[in-house]
């Protein structure tokens, strides 16, 4: 994206930069810093002063899977010790401040021997210093608290000009503190729930010790977005979107009218592998109920005809991401011919993990499945991006349609994937298929609404098996397919758990299917969890 386009959002509020060394919890670091009302913004660790966009009020170095002594360990840029503004760091983070600010060498590594001094789970951390104690112990309960520790390595003595703020029985130096350079340090974790009062210390840290504004709340971040967005596409500009009917589009396009009305163009691409009266529902909801300017495209036979014999999951996957491309470049050029001004930027939908996950430290990850990618739409068609959810997480930005006004029965919608029902029919996907997807998918979905569990679960849907199994009906014999249902739970997609259906329900949900759904006679559900399966089939 070309950031010198926009104006940055760290220009409008006071910035917290984490710095990602590669922690499981470097997320909730960022989650509990907004939740105090406090803008942050995670990078990697090995991001450079020199190429920082702005400035920030204070640094939290995150933990880290690596030990600091370790060949490839990743470093802090020392600079970020001289930009004068106060840094916190975290475990690892710790141990960095130490290996910057300390005579070195202090840092002992249990990794590997004397097992027994790693240290995992809870502990009790003394806070020092009784009615004096630190101010990032400001409104603690008393002088003990619970933290959760999570360490193979420890400092060994105390780097010069730091004191101790509080200590656990086995860990001297748990919380240490060098006043005149405002720099400190932690063992333990503050940014986990176990920690019992670690929510506190990050928000002592960046309002009392940073001086950062609490005025980061979803109103002003829309007040302020909306002013940003016409600022960018200016009086007369024109912006088109994909819109799927999806949570994350419908709150992008609400966002986008209301900063340019009628001149943000929506596109939803019909591809022919939507759920049941999908697109008649998008259109009724989003043009009738919202007022989006809304264009559905029926590219189905296009979509279709490509899949035509392809069952390979991948394949399939790249099909269909390349064909969204030449239908959004078909309907640009149309836009286009139809208005004096043309087309210079593309809306997407793209939210902080998406972020997170392509600018990690370690490089991106293996590649499980190609997600389709509107991304790749930006070489070919020289529109520059507008990302209006970029620095949000998926409940920020479902708080976020909420407030917009979108209904919530849309905005607590399960995600849909973009390649639709092409990757839950196992096998070839063709008109007979799709339609008994769509049938056993719709009555799925209706029973768990019926029975006041859809909003239990984060994500469900029917997927159609390409194996024929042996059945019997009205005393005759059937040979017919099989659909599997599948239910999860998750927070972020990443990790997922099955639902623990209530059986009554699946009992009527597969008569239900057998019954009313021509060429599937058995009905299965998938008790796989997120590793080492995944949410999706294919
Ligand atoms: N059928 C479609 N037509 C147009 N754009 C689409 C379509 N499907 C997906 N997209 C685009 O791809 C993006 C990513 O899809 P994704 O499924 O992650 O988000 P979503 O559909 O907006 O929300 P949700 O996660 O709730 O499904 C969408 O935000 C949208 O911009
Ligand atoms: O927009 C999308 N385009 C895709 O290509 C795609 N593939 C998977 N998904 C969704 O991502 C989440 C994780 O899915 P998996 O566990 O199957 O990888 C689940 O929510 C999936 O539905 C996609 N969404
Ligand atoms: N959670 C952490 O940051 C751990 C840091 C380092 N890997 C250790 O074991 O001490
Ligand atoms: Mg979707």
């Amino acid at each position: 994206m070309d950031k010198k386009e926009q104006t940055k959002i760290t220009d409008a509020y006071d910035t917290i930069l984490i710095l990602d060394f590669g922690s499981q919890y470097s997320h909730l670091i960022t989650r509990r810093i907004r939740e105090c009302g406090v803008y942050c913004e995670l990078l990697p660790c090995t991001v450079k002063v020199k190429d920082l966009e702005f400035k920030p009020k204070g640094i939290i170095l995150s933990g880290s899977p690596y030990s600091n002594h370790e060949e490839g360990a990743p470093h802090v840029d020392k600079q970020m010790f001289e930009l004068g503004v106060p840094v916190l760091g975290i475990c690892y983070g710790l141990q960095e401040v130490a290996r910057v600010k300390g005579r070195g060498g202090e840092i002992a590594s249990e990794t590997g021997h004397l097992v027994q001094k790693r240290e995992y789970g809870s502990a009790t951390l003394n806070i020092l210093g009784g009615a004096q104690r630190h101010e990032l112990f400001d409104g603690f309960n008393g002088d003990q608290t619970r933290v959760w520790m999570s360490h193979g390595d420890h400092l060994d003595g105390l780097p010069q000009g730091f004191k101790v703020i509080g200590h656990t029985e086995t860990s001297e130096y748990a919380a240490i503190a060098h006043e005149m350079d405002k720099v400190f340090g932690l063992q333990f974790h503050p940014e986990v729930t176990h920690s019992e009062e670690g929510a506190k210390i990050l928000r002592n840290f960046a309002i009392n010790v940073c001086e950062c504004q609490s005025n980061w709340s979803m109103e002003t971040f829309v007040d302020k977005e909306i002013q940003r967005i016409r600022g960018v596409v200016g009086e007369t500009g024109r912006v088109i979107g994909a819109v799927s009917g999806g949570v994350d589009s419908t709150v992008a396009a609400v966002l986008m009218k209301r900063a340019i009305g009628d001149r943000f163009h929506a596109v939803l691409v019909d591809h022919g592998l939507m759920r049941l009266n999908e697109s008649k529902n998008v259109k009724k909801v989003l043009d009738e109920q919202l007022g989006i300017n809304l264009t559905i495209v029926d590219a189905s036979e296009s979509f279709l005809g490509k899949l035509k014999g392809v069952t390979d999951p991948e394949r399939k996957r790249k099909i269909i991401g390349n064909t969204f491309i030449e239908v959004f470049e078909e309907q640009a050029k149309l836009i286009d011919a139809e208005q004096s001004e043309k087309i210079e930027y593309l809306v997407q939908g793209t939210l902080y993990p998406d972020v997170i996950e392509s600018i990690s430290f370690k490089g991106p990850s293996a590649t499980i499945k190609s997600h389709h990618n509107v991304g790749g739409l930006l070489d070919t068609m020289k529109l520059k991006l507008i990302e209006p959810l970029r620095e949000l997480f998926k409940d920020e930005v479902r708080k976020m349609g909420l407030l917009l006004g979108i209904p919530a029965d849309l905005i607590w919608r399960h995600p849909f994937p973009g390649p639709g029902l092409a990757i839950r029919i196992l096998g070839e996907v063709t008109p007979a298929q799709i339609s008994i997807v769509q049938q056993a998918d719709h009555i799925y979905m209706s029973e768990l609404k019926a029975n006041n569990l859809y909003n239990q679960i984060s994500q469900a849907y029917a997927a159609l098996l390409p194996i024929r199994s042996v059945g019997v009906m009205g005393d005759k014999r059937t040979y017919e397919q099989v659909i599997a249902l599948r239910a999860v739970e998750s927070t972020d997609f990443m990790t997922a758990d099955w639902f623990d259906m209530p059986v009554k329900v699946m009992k009527r949900i597969s008569s239900r299917i057998i019954n009313e759904v021509h060429g599937v006679n058995r009905v299965v559900y998938d008790v796989s969890s997120k590793p080492p399966a995944t949410i999706e089939w294919e």
